[in-house]
């Protein structure tokens, strides 16, 4: 056992695609592959369906930029775990509970800790390969940390407050965490709850809006130059805000926006300047909160610099399991009456949360996670017809950061049945969400670094609005006309297919056709040394 953090080695996997439709070269991964689209036209009550197929050329970047996390609310109980968690991986530190000696690990990053159908060998076994093994990723070990905290405290004494991590492990992460000092934020008290108020002692000393993005404009600017970093990604993990209204003149487009900011408009919140701030230095922003930070002006900014933008609200334990039980239920053709969905916890989130117009952010972003797979169903719902849907959360400070969810499902089944699923999740939440920020900020960058293009149009990037991310969000923000995607599997497989894309490898369509026909119906491939070697025969 390392009494010390010492040096941490993973080994990793390798994936090289042998093909005519991808090309290695130093600076890119280029890739063709057919991309369908099929067109469902309603003609007098029949469904006409239009398939297409469109050659498209992807590129991504192979050099993985030096990167650097900025987030807002780096003190609080996700800021400080996540620190945390990258030091400890990064240097190895094991430390020891009741239970024995720990070590780290990412469980609960999906780049880090999970595994992708990459085909099958020559015997006809499944071959499964990390997912960060696809194209280049940033190593978490190489992320470098800052960011601001309307509280003064340093991330040691930030991660003692936060009570999430094991006190040995607190103590051998301290000589790394204390050194770490928030910066200096926005504070506007009518945007939070007002019992934020007492850690509010590390504020930027001015009344204006206008200086206040500039002086964030210069903390990003600073951190860039200091570090030596090719990139920084900006993200908010600061507390929930109430919503901004939507005013035409204020906060409606970009031109107008930049506008009240320069006249001070009060409308405009802390987490809408740190956006705009973000984009205009170029930096991909981040929402981790359902506040809605992406006003009209926010999203218009965002696509004229062609800066990436994601949200809203991390996905990390109630909602997530809503958004895989909601989709088995509505795709096995029972149908959900009833979904309520409780939780306590008293950490200073929900501590900020249990303010009403705090709470009403975060209700409607757990609310809305079931709406796509209701309307999918209309054999099951009537038009315009959802469950009933009943969201409560509960500040108990005993229990911390340790959330306690409880749900009970009710469903109507065959012949007038009802199914009732009750269950209770105790929803660690800084540990579930600290490895989705990881992802948000790993995947964020790949996605920046592809390019696609088509006989028709040249390479050009994804859309600013990072809806790619869905997986990791509650309440996605997508693209304008673009469908809002909230099942869980969905959005991972659209992660899966754009990275086996960007390898010239087609999406997985399950179908495993290659197990139910004799093998002579396909292309084999089989290494030279194995040609003699008794393959699989149907
Ligand atoms: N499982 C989860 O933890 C989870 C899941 C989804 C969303 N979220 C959201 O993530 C956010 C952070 O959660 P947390 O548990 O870390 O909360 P937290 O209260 O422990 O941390 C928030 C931090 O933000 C700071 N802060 C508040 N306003 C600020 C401002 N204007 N500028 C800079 N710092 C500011 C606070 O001082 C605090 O340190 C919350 O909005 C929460 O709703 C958390
Ligand atoms: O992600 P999830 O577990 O569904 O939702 C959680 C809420 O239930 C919890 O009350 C809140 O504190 C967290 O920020 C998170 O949003």
């Amino acid at each position: 056992m390392s009494e010390a953090c010492d040096g941490n080695n993973g080994t990793d996997v390798v994936v090289q695609v042998d093909s005519p439709n991808v090309q290695y070269s130093k600076e890119y991964i280029e890739s063709t592959v057919d991309y369908p689209v099929n067109y469902a036209i309603d003609q007098d009550n029949t469904i006409v369906i239009k398939p297409t197929i469109t050659k498209i050329k992807i590129r991504t970047k192979r050099t993985v930029p030096k990167t650097g996390l900025m987030m807002v609310g780096l003190g609080g109980n996700n800021g400080t775990t996540l620190t945390a968690g990258i030091f400890a991986n990064k240097y190895g530190c094991s430390w020891e509970t009741k239970l024995g000696v720990k070590y780290p690990n990412w469980f609960g990053s999906i780049t880090q800790s999970s595994t992708i159908r990459i085909g099958m060998d020559a015997s006809g076994k499944d071959v499964y390969v990390p997912l960060k093994s696809l194209v280049p990723m940033i190593n978490p070990n190489d992320i470098e940390i800052d960011g601001w905290d309307i509280s003064s405290m340093d991330l040691g004494q930030a991660m003692k407050r936060a009570k999430v991590l094991d006190i040995d492990l607190q103590n051998k992460l301290m000589k790394f965490m204390s050194g770490i000092k928030p910066r200096p934020s926005i504070y506007i008290p009518d945007f939070i709850a007002a019992n934020q108020l007492d850690r509010a002692d590390n504020i930027i000393k001015t009344e204006s809006k206008s200086e206040a993005l500039d002086q964030i404009r210069t903390d990003i600017k600073d951190f860039k130059k200091s570090k030596n970093l090719d990139q920084v990604i900006v993200l908010w993990t600061a507390n929930t805000e109430r919503f901004s209204e939507e005013i035409k003149g204020l906060n409606d487009t970009s031109d107008n926006l930049l506008k009240s900011i320069c006249k001070n408009e009060s409308e405009i919140s802390p987490s809408t300047l740190f956006a705009v701030a973000s984009i205009l230095e170029g930096c991909t922003y981040i929402n981790g909160s359902p506040s809605n930070t992406f006003v009209k002006g926010v999203v218009e900014l965002a696509e004229k610099m062609g800066v990436h933008i994601a949200g809203d609200d991390f996905k990390s334990g109630q909602t997530k399991l809503k958004s895989v039980i909601v989709d088995f239920l509505v795709t096995a053709g029972i149908k959900p009456v009833s979904i309520v969905s409780y939780n306590h916890l008293g950490n200073n989130d929900g501590y900020n949360l249990s303010a009403p117009q705090q709470f009403r952010s975060k209700e409607i972003s757990k609310s809305n996670v079931v709406d796509d797979m209701v309307q999918s169903n209309s054999i099951l719902y009537k038009p315009n017809e959802k469950p009933d849907h009943c969201v409560v959360i509960k500040y108990v400070p005993y229990v911390g950061d340790s959330k306690r969810a409880m749900d009970e499902y009710t469903s109507e089944i065959f012949l007038n049945g009802l199914n009732t699923l009750a269950i209770h999740n105790t929803c660690e939440d800084s540990l579930l969400a600290s490895p989705l920020i990881l992802d948000l900020l790993i995947l964020a960058d790949v996605f920046t670094r592809i390019e696609i293009g088509s006989d028709s149009m040249d390479y050009t990037p994804l859309h600013p609005v990072f809806s790619v991310l869905s997986y990791l969000l509650k309440a996605p923000v997508v693209p304008k006309g673009a469908p809002i995607v909230n099942s869980l599997f969905r959005q991972r497989a659209c992660i899966e297919n754009i990275l086996r894309a960007c390898l010239g490898l087609p999406a997985e369509n399950n179908m495993l056709l290659e197990y139910m026909l004799p093998a002579k119906v396909f292309v084999h491939f089989e290494k030279e040394d194995q040609k003699n070697s008794t393959s699989r025969k149907c």
